[in-house]
């Protein structure tokens, strides 16, 4: 099947920000998340991809159009929620739908007006009055309406209420669910990319640390907990970190050969866990 976005070699520097050779494949039908501390480069890889930010070099293919020569095919297929608000927030709702809609070949206004309305939203509201949240869920109506098939998504869960970020997720489930459509997105919420996220990348200073699918990951990290003085015996290139704790200490491994953990308490981390050891064990700044 064809990839719905192919990044290759992509390379941009941004004041100090050096983006960085950053390749990956998102093939139709899953969800892939982009993780990585403030100021790591999250923003700006999807600015860069989405061609807000020109590229230096490499290439950004989106379902097969090349967005150097086929841009505006490109951005037909891709549906956005951004931090930064790119609609005109003089106007109501409605009006930015037509006026942005227009730039779409198969925006339909009569289906933003219903994911508008299953959302919550007025579509008489001037967008410039909107709350940080309705205006992730207008954008979320319009990326809707327009038969995406790549949608793009910067933290779109930042500012919203727990229960429509409890929503968000089932949609993204949904989205994806038949098949031919696929979500890149980037989250500070770990807690919500183990639930739903397929493909994995972590980005540090402007670089892919990792970029894997979550059973890869899965087999890749464990975490070895034992005394202090069994987790300081654990000398190995395939032990990230240790941590030394009052109530215990913590390793964490990467590929580990059975003889050097057996007979110690082992377990997969949480993204949450994996980012703090690789933190500590100065794998990630
Ligand atoms: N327009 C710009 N001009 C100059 N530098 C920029 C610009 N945009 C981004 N940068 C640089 O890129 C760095 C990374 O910013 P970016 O917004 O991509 O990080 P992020 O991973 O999305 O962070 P956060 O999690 O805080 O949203 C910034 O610290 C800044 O140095």
């Amino acid at each position: 099947m064809k990839p719905l976005l192919e990044i290759s070699h992509l390379d941009k520097q941004i004041g100090t920000l050096h983006l960085q050779d950053i390749s990956f494949t998102l093939e139709p039908g899953y969800i892939f998340g982009l993780i990585g501390r403030n100021g790591a480069g999250k923003t700006s890889l999807i600015r860069t991809i989405m061609n807000l930010y020109r590229k230096d070099s490499g290439n950004v293919i989106v379902n097969g159009c090349p967005m150097d020569t086929m841009e505006r095919e490109a951005k037909d297929q891709i549906g956005f929620v951004l931090d930064e608000f790119l609609f005109e927030e003089k106007l109501s709702i409605a009006a930015n739908g037509k006026l942005f809609g227009a730039t779409y070949t198969a925006y339909d206004h009569e289906l933003f007006l219903r994911f508008c309305s299953r959302f919550g939203l007025n579509p008489k509201q001037k967008t410039g009055k909107l709350s940080k949240g309705q205006k992730a869920r207008f954008q979320l109506a319009f990326a809707l309406s327009h038969q995406a098939k790549l949608f793009i998504m910067d933290e779109p869960a930042a500012g919203l209420d727990p229960l429509f970020r409890r929503e968000l997720t089932g949609y993204m489930q949904e989205l994806v669910e038949n098949g031919t459509r696929s979500i890149l997105f980037s989250t500070h919420l770990t807690s919500d990319l183990d639930q739903i996220g397929d493909y994995i990348a972590l980005i540090d200073e402007g670089r892919f640390c990792f970029c894997m699918d979550m059973e890869s990951l899965q087999e890749r990290f464990v975490l070895v907990k034992g005394t202090e003085q069994e987790i300081s015996a654990l000398h190995s290139p395939h032990i990230l970190a240790t941590v030394h704790e009052p109530y215990g200490s913590t390793a964490l491994a990467e590929y580990p050969d059975e003889s050097l953990i057996s007979g110690l308490d082992v377990s997969r981390p949480t993204l949450a866990e994996l980012l703090f050891y690789l933190q500590k064990g100065r794998c990630i700044s």
